[in-house]
């Protein structure tokens, strides 16, 4: 039909072309002259209203924005630096991470003895980030600081210290050119929140069918876990419904304080110490989560500093010697023992008596879950085989693993058969996902250029960039826009030529039958 009808267009096209020219031609004997003139006319005309539409609908020269996160982690504080280009901020996936920076030191909450040197110990970072920003730029670029877990035990701890360190980041935050909108400690809900929006806004998952995907964040002092659930959630401090690009998110989601890698091995030697120990005297802790041969001595202050293992009574001012016995089903034991499923009041729990549904579709795990994973070559395989994967590792000679990886941190490196079978306990255990389940999670560092984490959501969301409805956008990309009129003008410009042949032919056969 189409083809018919496109055929019968031009010949009715070139019919009156012919007649046109075969006018000239026959009224004129300047013909030849007159037609290539008017065929010049016509080819100019329709370059430049091509090239007029093609300009004035040409986006105008990218123009990128910036905006800063730091996030003040219980370890550590790391500054980010997103782009995105000025006329597209509502639209998914244009903000991207442009650099980040991590702090020397440890986190911000370490600093509750000598708060005034909080906020200085990020200078290194906060200066790069200015370099990496146009100074034309600075004035309007947002700077958030978000404090998550080590500020939020510190809090519980000692409130005024709290307090201080926060006005001492945010005093020397104050000193840069950049827009300050404040330095706070963000909840569990949020942080859980926004790692959820973060993954989802990189993968483009809100305006694709697909569906979202879940997230699992894994820190030091907390562990999140966030996804869209369909059942009925019984608990309201678990959930959190969202309207974005013109879809309801009903999300399920959960912080557990003092469950991130660093606050739950504290548990757990607390837990093993507790169990065979009176606490006073020598004191040896045989872990079967540390390897054979390590041997470290602690103090038990290190253990028990913390509002997560506070024990009441007299300061513990004495030490332990720490030693590795490699045992990985001993091991597992042990650390099922940090995780309380001796009762839950709800339908069903993960552990501690905390309400969640069944897990329900794909999940990005991403922080501590990655970087332990990543290093145990644990990230491809199935449950089973990571377990037996961990029984070897965990085996593994002390000496042996250090001269194998020299440029690995000490601390990181004794720590990971815990950290390891932490993590398989939490997901197994904890959050009840099943050897047929396990291939749902996904290990993830990065989306494209851009780290998962909790900071670029948070982002979006203060500077509402994500709205509750679709924006509307043009019936056409700009690409397919120069094309469809590239394309339609050859067509008009082939059309001429056809017409000029055929009028050719046509007006040749014209003069012989007037001769
Ligand atoms: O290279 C690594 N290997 C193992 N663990 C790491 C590495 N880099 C960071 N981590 C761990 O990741 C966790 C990050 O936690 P973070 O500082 O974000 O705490 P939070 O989110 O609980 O406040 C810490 O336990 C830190 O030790
Ligand atoms: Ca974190």
């Amino acid at each position: 039909m189409g083809l018919h009808y496109l055929n019968f267009k031009q010949l009715t096209l070139i019919h009156l072309f012919s007649l046109f020219f075969l006018e000239i031609k026959v009224k004129n004997p300047w013909h030849r002259r007159q037609i290539i003139i008017v065929t010049v006319i016509i080819a100019v005309g329709i370059i430049i209203m091509v090239s007029i539409g093609v300009v004035q609908n040409k986006p105008l020269h990218q123009k990128y924005k910036y905006g800063i996160v730091l996030d003040a982690g219980s370890s550590h504080t790391s500054v980010y630096v997103y782009e995105w280009p000025a006329e597209k901020e509502n639209n998914t996936g244009m903000v991207q991470q442009k650099h980040a920076c991590n702090v020397k030191g440890k986190g911000i909450s370490s600093y509750s003895g000598t708060p005034d040197k909080a906020g200085v110990s990020l200078k290194e970072c906060m200066d790069e980030a200015k370099m990496t920003i146009p100074k034309h730029r600075h004035h309007e670029t947002p700077v958030y600081l978000g404090a998550t877990a080590g500020m939020r035990l510190l809090k519980m701890d000692d409130d005024t210290a709290s307090e201080k360190v926060l006005k001492s980041v945010e005093n020397f935050l104050q000193t840069y050119p950049f827009s300050y909108r404040g330095a706070r400690i963000i909840t569990g809900q949020e942080e859980g929140a926004f790692g959820w929006i973060t993954v989802n806004y990189l993968s483009n998952n809100f305006r694709k069918a697909s569906g979202t995907m879940g997230a699992l964040d894994l820190g030091g002092a907390s562990t999140q876990i966030t996804f869209v659930s369909g059942k009925k959630l019984e608990s309201p401090d678990n959930s959190i419904n969202f309207r974005l690009y013109g879809n309801d998110y009903h999300l399920y989601t959960h912080s557990f304080l003092c469950y991130g890698k660093d606050q739950g091995l504290k548990l757990s030697i607390k837990q093993q110490i507790q169990s065979k120990h009176d606490m006073t005297g020598n004191i040896t802790l045989e872990d079967p989560c540390f390897n054979p041969g390590y041997s470290v001595i602690k103090s038990l202050q290190s253990v028990f500093d913390s509002p997560c293992t506070k024990v009441n009574g007299p300061r513990i001012e004495n030490y332990f010697t720490h030693i590795g016995i490699g045992n990985w089903h001993k091991c597992h034991k042990a650390v099922k023992m940090v995780f309380n499923n001796t009762y839950c009041h709800y339908s069903r729990c993960s552990f501690n008596n905390v309400f969640q549904p069944t897990v329900e579709g794909r999940f990005g795990a991403f922080s501590a879950y990655f970087f332990v994973m990543n290093f145990l070559n644990l990230t491809t395989y199935s449950l089973d085989e990571a377990k037996e994967k961990m029984a070897e590792y965990c085996t593994t000679n002390w000496d042996t693993l250090k001269k194998n990886h020299p440029n690995v941190k000490e601390k990181f490196l004794g720590e990971y058969c815990f950290s390891g079978t932490y993590i398989l306990t939490l997901l197994e255990d904890g959050y009840k996902f099943t050897s047929d389940n396990w291939k749902n999670i996904d290990f993830i560092k990065k989306i494209g250029d851009s780290e998962a984490g909790w900071t670029l959501g948070y982002m979006l969301n203060l500077t509402n960039m994500i709205p509750a409805e679709a924006p509307d956008t043009p019936l056409l990309p700009y690409g397919g826009y120069v094309t469809l009129m590239f394309f339609l003008s050859l067509l008009i410009f082939v059309c001429f030529i056809i017409g000029y042949i055929f009028f050719r032919r046509k007006s040749g056969a014209a003069h012989k039958d007037i001769i």
